[in-house]
């Protein structure tokens, strides 16, 4: 079974880029990942975007576009990880589950030690720059 993961590339009125680390007591800790989840039974991928932002990161955000969908198999599972290209519309960043994260420019995205799923997503996005 594959599962439907959404995950949101925050860009600011730099150009950077939002990138989180999860935590300990998440899946794959220590990883850097744009943040996101599971979409749920009957949900639309891009209210369910919204709504993991809201839950995890505690701001609102606009979805522009999505990205090309990449399946990734894990050991234990396999995901299809959907990337919303994405702006924070309003509300102050609270973590509720990440132990960090940052802003950051493609160059410094490219040295981060990412979930494995992240990385065609990651080269998708910084392709789609030049
Ligand atoms: N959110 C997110 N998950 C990712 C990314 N890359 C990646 O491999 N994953 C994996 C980690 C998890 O195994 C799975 C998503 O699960 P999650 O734990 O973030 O989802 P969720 O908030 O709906 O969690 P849950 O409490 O229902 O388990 O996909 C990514 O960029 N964003």
């Amino acid at each position: 079974m594959v599962i439907d993961v959404v995950c949101a590339i925050i860009i600011d009125e730099q150009g950077k880029v939002l990138a989180a680390r999860r935590s300990k007591s998440m899946d794959l800790p220590g990883k850097w990942e744009f943040p996101g989840g599971k979409v749920e039974p009957f949900e639309q991928a891009e209210a369910s975007i919204i709504r993991e932002i809201k839950e995890e990161l505690d701001i609102v955000i606009q979805t522009s576009k999505s990205g090309p969908a990449h399946i990734h198999h894990y050991k234990n599972k396999s995901i299809r990880l959907i990337p919303f290209i994405c702006k924070q519309l309003s509300g102050t960043i609270s973590l509720k589950e990440h132990e960090t994260y940052g802003w950051f420019t493609s160059e410094q995205l490219k040295t981060l030690a990412w979930a494995e799923a992240d990385i065609p997503i990651l080269n998708d996005y910084i392709s789609s720059l030049t």
